[in-house]
């Protein structure tokens, strides 16, 4: 839940692109073939009409019944794409994910640095602009 928690606040692809490869209508709207479609997963993961009124807060625990769960619609959550471009290694990274964060925490513990400064920024993918800074102890 922590994981998928920080993968919605912080998707390290903040946006996903499509090319329009024939002429098609989305709903009322025309887009011609050769169009870039992008969308702002960002901003799709933060959209109170569809988290909640607490949309920006780090809550792990809106994923307690999955994602179903913690959201109006499961399309709505996107850290791994969709589709047939879909990421390919989603199942390895949330297994990688795991087994380090469970290595790390049984044997350091952290604290933010005073020198922390929360600057996230959307380049190609999500960066902390300022770095992280912490303190890390040996357990
Ligand atoms: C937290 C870790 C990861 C995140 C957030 C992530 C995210 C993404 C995203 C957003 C896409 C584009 C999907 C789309 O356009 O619909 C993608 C594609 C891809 N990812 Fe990942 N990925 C991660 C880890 C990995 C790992 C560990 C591997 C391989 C071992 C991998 C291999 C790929 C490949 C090959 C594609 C291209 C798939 C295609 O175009 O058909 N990714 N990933």
């Amino acid at each position: 839940m922590v994981i998928q928690e920080t993968l919605r606040l912080y998707p390290p692809s903040p946006t996903l692109a499509r090319e329009v490869l024939t002429d098609m209508k989305i709903g009322e709207i025309h887009v011609p073939k050769g169009v870039n479609l992008w969308t702002m997963v960002a901003t799709l993961h933060t959209d109170t009409d569809i988290w909640g009124p607490d949309a920006l807060k780090f809550k792990p625990e809106r994923f307690e019944k999955g994602i179903a769960g913690a959201c109006k619609n499961h399309y709505s959550y996107l850290p791994f794409g969709f589709g047939q471009r879909v990421c390919v290694g989603q199942n390895l990274a949330m297994v990688e994910l795991k087994i380090l964060m469970a290595l790390i925490l049984s044997n350091f513990s952290f604290d933010l640095s005073p020198k922390y400064v929360h600057s996230p920024v959307m380049r190609m993918i999500i960066e902390p602009k300022d770095g992280v800074n912490l303190l890390i102890k040996q357990l």
